[in-house]
């Protein structure tokens, strides 16, 4: 349960009180995700989410993510929007951090991923690249090719307590990703880390994308790789082409890929395959014993890099343009 930081009852009342939300009628701590302190707040006006940040979000990238939310809720993007208290400020502090309120998403994420949510996803992350165009703030990705590095020296003294020969393997796929990383595909606003619980589904349609806290200024391709790894490979480790078909089908249905990004999924699958494993192994070497969160395996992303790192070409994957 992602919970790092506890809010008495009084706590929530005082901060609530500043916003025309009505009494509060509960706020329970949320048992899932793994960067922020989320809560389920219910009011006489409805449920809401407050969340609190934590360690890897930056307070100077906050009016990048709620800004964010809003431009793309005003594009018709279903996502959480930040909730201004009478002051008209969304952003303040709690329990010394700092703190919002955003709108809940109907739906659900699903647990058991299908083909049909994977042409959902496809169509909704092609929504939200082209929903992102005109965003006027920017955001670097600090967990792109120069991110890697620093973690994977951070980790690197214990990485073969996880996997003995793990660091070499990283050592040598950092190399070969910095050497040939591509510069020059289309970029623009990406979420980053669309995984299934990020993802909202109701009657079986993508409803609501959630989670903006890595969203960043990057690759669009990359985002599409991102997605590859995090829904199509099935809980045995096996890629799953049929998904990837619809996923890709989907999203170039709304945003076709260029020659050049169709051509660069391999290495891009390839660096997000490395970037969600270093951040991985970065957690379950330090995150504090009897913290409330779930450690995600590190070792599941390096199955994936093994299965990139045999495909030469994006045909390889089996995935042709039918
Ligand atoms: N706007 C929202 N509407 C409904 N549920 C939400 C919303 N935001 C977060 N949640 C719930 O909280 C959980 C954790 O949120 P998430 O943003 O993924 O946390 P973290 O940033 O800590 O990873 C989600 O899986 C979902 O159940
Ligand atoms: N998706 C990442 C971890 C980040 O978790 P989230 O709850 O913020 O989506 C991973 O799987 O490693």
């Amino acid at each position: 349960m992602a919970v790092y930081t506890e809010v008495s009852d009084e706590e929530v009342r005082a901060f609530v009180a500043q916003y025309d939300l009505g009494d509060v009628m509960s706020c329970k701590g949320i048992a899932e995700g793994v960067e922020n302190s989320n809560f389920l707040l219910v009011t006489d006006k409805g449920p809401y989410i407050l969340t609190l940040y934590e360690k890897r979000v930056d307070p100077a990238d906050l009016p990048f993510f709620l800004g964010l939310m809003d431009h793309l809720a005003a594009r018709g993007l279903t996502c959480p929007q930040p909730v201004a208290g009478r002051d008209g400020v969304a952003l303040r502090f709690l329990c010394g951090r700092p703190a919002v309120i955003v709108t809940f998403l109907k739906g659900m994420w699903p647990r058991r991923i299908t083909a049909e949510h994977c042409a959902g996803l496809g169509g909704g992350l092609a929504r939200l690249h082209l929903a992102g165009e005109g965003f006027p703030l920017t955001r670097r990705n600090a967990l792109s090719v120069p991110g890697w590095r620093p973690l994977f020296e951070a980790t690197r003294a214990r990485a073969d307590e996880v996997k003995p020969g793990l660091a070499d393997a990283l050592a040598a796929e950092l190399d070969h990703l910095e050497a040939v990383w591509p510069a020059d595909l289309p970029h623009g606003i990406i979420h980053a880390d669309l995984f299934p619980d990020n993802v909202f589904f109701s009657d079986g349609k993508l409803s609501g994308l959630i989670d903006f806290y890595f969203a960043c200024n990057d690759l669009l391709a990359y985002d599409v790789a991102i997605c590859l790894n995090a829904w199509c490979f099935e809980a045995d480790g096996a890629f799953n082409v049929t998904k990837a078909r619809l996923l890709l089908g989907a999203y170039e249905a709304v945003r076709p890929l260029s020659v050049a990004e169709r051509a660069a999924l391999p290495v891009l699958a390839r660096g997000s395959a490395i970037r969600f494993l270093l951040t991985r192994l970065y957690d379950w070497l330090n995150t504090p014993a009897g913290a409330m969160v779930k450690r995600k395996d590190p070792l599941e992303y390096l199955h994936k890099l093994r299965f990139h790192q045999q495909i030469r070409h994006t045909a390889d994957y089996g995935l042709d343009r039918s």
